[in-house]
């Protein structure tokens, strides 16, 4: 496919708001694809290069397309930009620098200024199409002429939309009948959420009700003697989490996939520190952790199961799945009780919180488990609000934090555009409070990467980094444009590494006007 079709197709979706003209759009594409181009031209659409990160700096993706005269007419096709992809992430080693630029260079002359621009966002991430996505999955039906729930199920289950594209596209049958494949990470099911319990089970219903524990979400897949361990973005960690491996192993069964929480206890079972899972659990793979690092060991807790011995689970009541859970995994279960009693549910809530958890989850009883989606069957309800924002700028420290980068800039996101471009980010707050020293050292090495502007005082960056904000509430402001401001807002992590959340999914101004009422 020329690469020309593409970038009009962009151009066409940029230009309206209509889901269902965007739906025609990528169907139309998505016919006159070949299953070959497919995870190439996916990736180019979506600005997420199936190569991965290829490792190229905003500076010199730009500086390569600076020194290109655009080509006057446009000869490139998909596969030609993933050659040269392909090339430029098997480079490495001493030279390498000079040939991926060479190679960058001599991609940007064959393109015209129009494809130059479009494989400049691409290749920088930068572009923001979270909720194309979702059109995609809706164009790939219409373009098979398969149900949606079929189309949307496969993306699930595989983990993979590319993917479900060059399978939808080379076998139609193929991708209806996609299922679960154990050893083989699918998405995992989301929460919404509620202000208290009462909330929660008015929109849930019977529930079974949860401590919600503050560690960080594993998916293990056991078939026979093989284990994996994935993580909440479906990166394989399985080597650096032998403990957890060793309790997939002792369960009484042939093969299983478990949805949980890991978190490190204290000697007297009490949950440590979020930061300290997280220094184990992020560990760089093999290094050897100190003595000290070793002997705190990873507790897996698991609140579902999605497929016991040949049989998935996902399509059954969470009732049914907490009863095998239950007999498969007694010690290992996340403690909860079913009821539709919000007396009941506020005094597991108050337990939760004795034990050092962040609060309870509130999920429906009869409800199946639905893959990758965001919706009202499983409700968290947490004390603290804590908010997922994305850094938009950073400021240089001064006093003690003088030569850090320092105060955060923070934006929610505008998935409609009702305060700038659809799909942006809007100013909110700013703050420096809960940053310790590691994470301003932290800071300072990696936002200069992201830096697309620097006025000597702030470095304006890419929004691409998510942080958890706690926050006491927000106020009514006439100096942001979203006309909300946080109030005492404080880092609580951020979400990179095994607990990345891409910005596509940070919170939304609406979630923060609808405080102020
Ligand atoms: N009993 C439990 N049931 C389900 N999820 C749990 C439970 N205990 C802890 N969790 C964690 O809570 C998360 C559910 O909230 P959500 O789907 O909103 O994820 P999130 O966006 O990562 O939110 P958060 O930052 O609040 O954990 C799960 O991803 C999981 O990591």
């Amino acid at each position: 496919m020329p690469l020309a079709r593409l970038v009009d197709a962009a151009a066409a979706l940029a230009a309206t708001r209509s889901r269902t003209t965007k739906t025609e759009v990528l169907a139309e594409i998505l016919r006159d694809l070949s299953p070959d181009e497919a995870e190439a031209a996916v990736g180019l659409l979506l600005g997420r290069l199936h190569q991965g990160s290829i490792g190229l700096g905003y500076r010199t993706v730009l500086g390569a397309r600076d020194a290109a005269a655009p080509a006057d007419t446009p000869s490139l096709t998909v596969s030609d930009v993933d050659e040269v992809l392909d090339g430029i992430s098997g480079l490495g080693g001493a030279g390498s620098v000079g040939a991926r630029n060479d190679a960058l260079v001599g991609l940007f002359e064959r393109a015209t200024a129009p494809e130059q621009e479009h494989l400049v966002r691409a290749m920088t991430g930068e572009m923001r199409t979270g909720a194309l996505e979702g059109v995609l999955t809706d164009g790939l039906a219409r373009a098979l002429d398969l149900p949606l729930a079929d189309v949307r199920r496969a993306v699930m289950l595989s983990g993979s939309l590319a993917g479900t594209v060059k399978l939808g596209l080379t076998s139609p049958d193929a991708l209806a009948s996609v299922g679960l494949a154990v050893l083989t990470p699918v998405q995992p099911m989301l929460a919404s959420t509620a202000p208290d319990v009462a909330a929660a089970l008015a929109v849930t219903g019977e529930a079974s009700v949860e401590h919600k524990l503050d560690g960080a979400r594993i998916q293990v897949h056991r078939n026979g003697s093989e284990v994996r361990v994935f993580t909440r973005s479906l990166a394989d960690i399985t080597s650096r989490v032998p403990e957890i491996v060793e309790v997939a192993l002792s369960l009484p069964v042939e093969s299983v996939i478990l949805d949980g929480e890991t978190l490190m206890l204290d000697d007297d079972g009490s949950p440590r520190a979020f930061q300290d899972t997280m220094s184990r659990f992020g560990s760089t793979e093999g290094a050897n952790p100190a003595e000290a690092e070793r002997q705190r060991v990873l507790a897996p807790r698991f609140f579902d199961v999605l497929h016991v011995d040949g049989e998935d689970l996902i399509d059954r009541p969470l009732r049914e799945r907490l009863a095998t859970l239950e007999r498969i995994a007694p010690a290992y279960r996340i403690a909860g009780e079913v009821t539709t009693d919000p007396a009941v549910a506020q005094r597991i809530s108050t337990e939760a919180l004795a034990a050092g958890h962040e609060g309870v989850m509130i999920k429906a009883v009869d409800s199946t488990y639905t893959a990758g989606r965001r919706g009202k069957n499983w409700v968290k309800v947490k004390p603290v609000h804590t908010y997922d924002l994305v850094v938009l700028g950073v400021e240089r420290g001064s006093g003690r934090r003088k030569g850090w980068l320092s105060n955060l800039h923070l934006g929610a996101r505008d998935p409609e555009g009702e305060f700038g471009p659809a799909g942006g980010f809007v100013m909110v707050g700013k703050t420096f409070k809960g940053l310790t020293d590691e994470l301003l050292k932290w800071q300072t090495e990696t936002f200069p990467d992201l830096a697309v502007d620097d006025n000597g005082w702030a470095l304006t960056l890419r929004p691409e980094i998510v942080v958890e904000i706690a926050i006491d509430g927000v106020q009514r402001s006439s100096r942001y444009p979203g006309g909300v401001a946080l109030r005492f807002a404080r880092v609580k992590r951020y979400r990179v590494g095994v607990e990345a959340k891409p910005a596509d999914e940070a919170d939304t101004i609406q979630a923060l006007r609808s405080l102020l009422r």
